[in-house]
Parts: C-alpha cells; structure tokens; sequence
C-alpha cells in the first residue's frame, strides 16, 4: 500500500479575480474549495490513476472535517490524526498573476507526532510511504529526518518531496525519490543557474549522495530524471496553463503510479511529466483520463 503523510494540510481557496488591485473592494468571478496539501494532492492523483493509497497526518476543525468529508465523497481512504484547532485555509488567487497566501495551521504536539510514528512503525518492506510538504508549528525542521530514518530501520522505500536543505540530511536512507524544483536545486546548494546544464552535476551530486531517483521539475520547461543508469531529459509539454497549484504533486504521484505497478523508470518518468503537466492544464487536479492522453505526448532524451 502507498501511504502519504501530510503533516499540515489545508482547504485551498481558489479565487479568480480579474484585475485584481491592492487597497481596493475585489470581487471573486470564481471560487473553488479544494482538500490541499502536498501529500493529499498526491493521494487524490494516485486515486484518479486508479492506485489505493492512505493518507496520513493531521487535521482539526471545522477545515478539518470539510477535508475528511471531501476525500471520502472522492472515496480515498484517510487515517488522519485529530489535533485541537483547525487545519489551515491557503489562499490562491488567480489574476493577471498568481499570488498564494498559505495559513499556518494548527500546533502539532508529541503526543500527535507519536501517533503518527506508531502508525509508520506498522508499515511494511511492500509498502511505499511519501513525505512532502511543510513542517506545522510546534514540530522540529528535523521531523521529516526522524521520520525517513524510522522508515529506512523497516526497509520501508519513502519518497521524499520537501522545501528544506534538510532533504540533504536524509538521502543518506537512500529514498526511492526525490522530487526537487529548479528553485530548490539551487536554494539546497546555495546557487543560483542560467541554464539547464549547470544544473545537471548537482541533480548528479544528489544521486552520489544517495537518492536512487532525482526528479528535477522545471514548471513549463519540463523535468530531468538523474540515477545510477544516467541523466535523462523531458521537455516540457505544450498546453494552456490554468493552475499551477498541485503540478509537482501530480508528477510525484504519476511517477509513484508506475513504480507501485512495478514498471520501468523511465515509464514513471513519462506518467510523472504527463501528470504534472495535465495539472497545470486543468483548474483542478487533472483527471485520469487528461494524464493519459499525455502520456505518448512525452518524449525522453538521454543525456548522459
Ligand atoms: N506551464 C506548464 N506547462 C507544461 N507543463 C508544466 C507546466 N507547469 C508544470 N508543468 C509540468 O509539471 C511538472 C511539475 O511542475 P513544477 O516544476 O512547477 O513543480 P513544483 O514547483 O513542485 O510545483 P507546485 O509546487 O506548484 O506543485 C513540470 O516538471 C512539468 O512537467
Ligand atoms: O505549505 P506547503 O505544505 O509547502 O504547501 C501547501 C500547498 O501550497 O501545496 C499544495 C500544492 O503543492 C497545495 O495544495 C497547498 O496549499
């Protein structure tokens, strides 16, 4: 079984307001709710791709409860932990820009974080745990390295998708994948690139230190995949961007979809670009049949 862990989920508020201006009354021509946060999106893609998965972490209040309806109105399966206060609401308002306001959330206590530990201790080798997201209050930066070591003591694979030079911490567990930006590339390493090439002997230093699989995204630019076997290159699709909210997430679990099926890599890496792609073309998280018809659209160069 695939588990996701979202320590700090969120409704997401999507507002479009045309010609939106600052210190004036706005007006919204379009809202949807959507039950967000990193490992839930992935979730709800891996579910639209027809793969089970279970979604952990924690939520409170009336947010909380929105989200625990909403998954099981979409029949994903949730084992949340309950936390006093309510989960937070993440603002996405889409104008000329976009611009995202993200809430804090509610205050994560040992208690909670022990449960949670309790439910990974009772993973399995054949099952597959995903990491991604931001640390709530009250939990320490080092949360997801203790969390990614209890797995790794279990030979437990673990994906790993976070904004934190703390991903460097855990590839020496040897996570299956990790799913980095251009921008966190070159936050992690204290750079900053020009072009694509000077981006390759980093995606390489993360292989050499022990992730088996880097996938680099790059937004419209497409994503590179670095392993063992080689560095590989998939320009970006062509297509109308509607929602740039959840397309790493959807590549995450594209690329999970086919690993979980036991297929070949670069097979994951097709359904991991279609997928995010399919997002950023869609107001919501794309659908199934969307990722599908990308997917014989996606072409794959190998570099090295
Ligand atoms: N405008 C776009 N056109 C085509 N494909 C896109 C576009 N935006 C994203 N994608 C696809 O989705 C993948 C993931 O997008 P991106 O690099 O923006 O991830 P991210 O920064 O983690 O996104 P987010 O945090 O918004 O979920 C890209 O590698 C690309 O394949
Ligand atoms: O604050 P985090 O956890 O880093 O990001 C949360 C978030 O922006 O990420 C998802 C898109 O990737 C949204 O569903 C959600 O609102």
């Amino acid at each position: 079984m695939i588990y996701t862990v979202t320590l700090n989920p969120a409704i997401d508020y999507v507002i479009r307001v045309p010609e939106f201006q600052v210190d004036q009354l706005n007006k919204t021509t379009e809202e949807y709710k959507f039950p967000g946060g990193k490992g839930i999106n992935v979730s709800r893609i891996l579910k639209n791709l027809d793969v089970e998965s279970i979604n952990l972490g924690f939520v409170g209040g009336f947010t909380g409860s929105f989200i625990r309806n909403k998954l099981s109105e979409e029949r994903l399966i949730t084992d949340f932990i309950e936390v006093p206060g309510d989960t937070r609401i993440n603002i996405k308002l889409k104008s000329d820009v976009e611009t995202e306001i993200n809430g804090q959330g509610p205050t994560i206590e040992s208690v909670h974080l022990h449960a949670l530990k309790s439910q990974l201790s009772d993973c399995t080798s054949s099952d597959l745990i995903v990491f991604s997201g931001s640390i709530p209050k009250g939990v320490s930066e080092d949360i997801y390295t203790e969390l990614v070591q209890l797995v790794s003591e279990l030979n437990i694979p673990f994906v790993v998708d976070i904004s934190s030079e703390k991903l460097l911490d855990i590839l020496k567990f040897s996570p299956t994948l990790i799913k980095p930006n251009h921008h966190e590339l070159a936050d992690i390493f204290n750079t900053s690139f020009n072009s694509f090439e000077e981006m390759i002997p980093y995606g390489q230093k993360l292989v050499a230190m022990g992730a088996e699989n880097v996938l680099l995204s790059m937004g419209k630019d497409g994503a590179a995949l670095f392993n063992e076997t080689g560095v590989y290159r998939a320009p970006g699709l062509v297509g109308q961007l509607k929602n740039s909210v959840g397309s790493g997430d959807s590549m995450v679990a594209g690329f999970v979809s086919q690993l979980s099926q036991e297929k070949e890599i670069l097979e994951a890496f097709k359904y991991g670009v279609a997928s995010g792609s399919a997002t950023a073309f869609n107001d919501d998280l794309a659908p199934g049949k969307d990722i599908l018809a990308l997917v014989e659209k996606v072409k794959i160069n190998k570099l090295t």
